[in-house]
């Protein structure tokens, strides 16, 4: 287990035995590198527009919205549920290529040596969240959830292989990378909440997530 980052607080808790595999690199992306990312995400975007999507069978809307680049996007509707596909569920088209700087962020902090197939794209708004999951729509759990974070804080939490277990909180600010590797791979995590007025990066607040993930096995 590789660790580094923050020390205070409840940081200090992902050191924790139960989250094993948990991978952290405050700063990963500097200022500079945050805006050029925001600038190819706003072209993707206008590409590939957020959608909103819904809960398998009751079709109860996400607050978080999503889109993705690469050749396969996390999607999800009442009649469908949880999938990947190739294309955007209401345009038709092919989600946008992933600029190289995540293509590097996979292998720097991933070390899978196959390349990721799928970056979902999480959008909140002030006041959204995700509740506790596991990231478990792939067919292959042996590479990494590689994330990225721009704009306001967020606070993420994680526990382990059983929705019951404990679980621990940590902030993850703009520019932070995170990788969910071995033991933490299908640990259960979510979002708390956005912490709003932390980042000037988005003009009007709010955070984007990027999750970059294989899908299926090479
Ligand atoms: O926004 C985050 O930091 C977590 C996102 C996440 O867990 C997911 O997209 O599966
Ligand atoms: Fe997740």
């Amino acid at each position: 287990m590789a660790i580094s980052g923050r020390k205070s607080g409840d940081d200090a808790g992902v050191r924790n035995a139960a989250t094993g595999g948990l991978l952290l690199r405050p700063g990963y992306l500097d200022a500079t590198a945050q805006a050029a990312l925001l600038d190819a995400l706003r072209a993707a975007l206008a590409d590939a527009p957020l959608f909103t999507p819904t809960m398998p069978r009751t079709g109860k809307p996400f607050s978080v919205r999503m889109s993705n680049l690469g050749p396969l996007g996390w999607v999800s509707d009442r009649d469908g549920g949880y999938r990947y596909q190739a294309t955007h569920p209401e345009t038709g088209r092919p989600w946008p290529a992933m600029p190289e700087v995540l293509l590097r962020a996979w292998s720097e902090i991933g070390g899978y040596p196959h390349p990721p197939e799928a970056c979902l794209v999480n959008w909140y708004a002030q006041g959204t969240r995700m509740g506790l999951h596991q990231d478990r729509d792939e067919q292959d759990f042996d590479a990494p959830v590689v994330s990225l974070s721009l704009g306001d804080t967020a606070l993420f939490r994680i526990g382990g292989l059983k929705r019951s277990d404990p679980t621990r909180s940590f902030r993850l600010a703009s520019g932070d990378a995170m990788a969910l590797a071995g033991e933490s791979r299908l640990a259960f995590h979510g979002v708390d909440r956005i912490l709003p007025g932390t980042s000037a990066l988005l003009p009007n607040g709010g955070r984007i997530n990027l999750t970059l993930r294989r899908v299926t096995r090479p």
